[in-house]
């Protein structure tokens, strides 16, 4: 079974803005594709619409196989976004646990001393336990992003939606989250997608490549990244960055995205 089928979306905000034109994606189960290209060009939308926070104008949507309102209802896929979206009266660890809670929680004592375990979990891995029981308005920004990763992976869902979501991190940050990610696609198999403005975390993360035209944004390119599974990646770390397929999957995405924009300039919207 394939995770996203999007065919034929259309999405035409009011006022006219066609936000996106005609995009077919499909992502199979366990299948990691980025969405790359210039800002503005409909990435975050075909995103939203695959996580049925908005819905397309014309064209479907359907995740493993239901209509994405029924996969969003059964919580098939965790989401982090640009934006941390974390409740501002809950602290960092009852944000993480938000999700377990909302999904069939008994309640009982057993239950939650497993939620209490895989938040501790999770904010390990994401390297926030020290500050389990601050709210989130006394973090960075950065750490606020970190916080919703955590809580995207809480009930190691099937699929994620990720939307810039190291894009406020500092470097060393973002790496170790990028391998951190690897690790966690290898050992739950999920399926992700992943919107960034970077060439490089697109090459090293992905199965695939999708780059996008500037609005209204349409698929220029479909690139396969034969750098390993993510098991493979994640152990190879630095390594893989210096490999000469990685260096050559880079240009081609930068050229891809090069030659979108050239194309866009002579294609109406
Ligand atoms: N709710 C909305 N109403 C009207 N126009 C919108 C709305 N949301 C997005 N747009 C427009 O749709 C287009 C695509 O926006 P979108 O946020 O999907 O782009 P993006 O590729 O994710 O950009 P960025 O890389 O800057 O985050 C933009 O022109 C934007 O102005």
């Amino acid at each position: 079974m394939t995770a996203v089928v999007v065919s034929g979306a259309r999405r035409v905000f009011d006022g006219g803005t066609v936000a996106l034109a005609d995009v077919d994606l499909t992502v199979g189960e366990g299948e990691l594709v980025s969405l790359i290209g210039p800002s503005g060009c409909g990435k975050s939308t075909l995103l939203r619409l695959i996580a049925d926070l908005d819905a397309p104008t014309s064209g479907s949507v359907s995740v493993f196989g239901k209509t994405a309102e029924r996969a969003r209802k059964d919580q098939d896929y965790g989401i982090a976004f640009q934006q941390a979206g974390l409740l501002p009266w809950r602290s960092v660890r009852a944000n993480v646990e938000l999700p377990m809670q909302l999904r069939g929680a008994r309640g009982d004592r057993a239950d939650r001393a497993q939620r209490v375990a895989r938040a501790t979990e999770l904010l390990a891995l994401v390297g926030l336990a020290d500050f389990a029981d601050h709210r989130p308005h006394q973090l960075s920004g950065g750490m606020q992003q970190r916080v919703a990763i955590a809580r995207a992976l809480a009930r190691s869902p099937r699929l994620l939606l990720m939307d810039e979501p190291f894009g406020a991190l500092d470097e060393m940050t973002r790496e170790r989250l990028q391998d951190e990610l690897l690790r966690v696609r290898a050992t739950t198999g999920a399926a992700v997608v992943f919107v960034t403005h970077s060439i490089a975390e697109a090459v090293y993360l992905s199965d695939r490549v999708v780059v996008m035209s500037p609005r209204p944004g349409r698929v220029v390119a479909t690139l396969d990244v034969p750098l390993g599974g993510p098991a493979d990646r994640a152990a190879r770390g630095i390594q893989l960055r210096e490999d000469p397929v990685y260096f050559e999957r880079v240009s081609a995405v930068r050229e891809a995205l090069h030659s979108g924009e050239a194309a866009s300039d002579r294609v109406p919207s």
